[in-house]
């Protein structure tokens, strides 16, 4: 196989493109509905809601809050979320063959995610990722977050490159609506976390891609979504 012809940096999502975060924030929910006595959820009712953060997974968590989340709720989510980080998902598969070959072909690749900016930190030593991450934003590192262009903006900023010099991968409408915004090729990742109703054909991303390994064949066919 040729090399493929990477962009000069790959910028990803977190959540549902380059991290299984689904059984780290199960266990997460599960800890807390425990501890009042509840009994657990299964994977497949939290799933689809993982890349949407916080506020929305603490909301399916606790369905009888009816969408009125306090802000304790969300803080003892993110505080034992942070305990469970890393411990029950792991990348999706094909995830490190592609940094690999991103990095072989001279490429460079970041993150651009809207989890905490530390609680992503927190993931990057036990990946080995620290000197290999180009650059990491999050949700909180800059006063907007996606589907605000800003934190692409931001990250093709620090690496010196020009937004159309980058293309994004995310599993999420947000993600797309985002690199639309900044200029950049977005590209939709279809393993990750979204509802059954969600159509991410029409989300207006450059290319549906369905998993990590089809990166591989960059060049893909990118059109210009109209
Ligand atoms: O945790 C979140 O808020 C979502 O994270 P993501 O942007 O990496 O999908
Ligand atoms: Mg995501």
């Amino acid at each position: 196989m040729s090399a493929a012809a990477f962009p000069k940096v790959v910028l990803f999502d977190l959540d549902g493109t380059l991290l299984d975060s689904a059984p780290d924030m199960l266990a997460t929910v599960n800890r807390m509905r425990a501890a009042r006595g509840q009994g657990p959820m299964a994977l497949e009712a939290l799933r689809p809601h993982v890349s949407r953060g916080s506020r929305a997974m603490s909301s399916v968590a606790f369905p009888e809050l009816g969408g009125e989340v306090p802000a304790a709720l969300v803080r003892e989510f993110l505080d034992t979320y942070a305990q469970e980080l890393g411990r029950h998902g792991g990348l999706f598969d094909g995830v490190p063959a592609l940094l690999e070959a991103i990095e072989a072909a001279g490429s460079r690749w970041g993150i651009v995610t809207n989890k905490p900016e530390a609680l992503a930190r927190q993931v990057l030593p036990g990946l080995g990722w620290d000197a290999r991450c180009a650059v990491l934003v999050g949700g909180d590192t800059l006063p907007e977050r996606k589907p605000h262009p800003l934190p692409l903006l931001h990250a093709a900023q620090q690496l010196g490159v020009a937004a159309a010099e980058c293309a994004y991968v995310g599993d999420d409408a947000r993600d797309i609506e985002a690199a639309r915004a900044a200029g950049m090729p977005a590209l939709v990742a279809l393993w990750g976390y979204r509802l059954p109703d969600e159509e991410p054909a029409a989300w207006g991303g450059d290319v549906l891609v369905q998993a990590p390994r089809d990166l591989l064949r960059w060049p893909l066919p990118l059109q210009t979504a109209p």
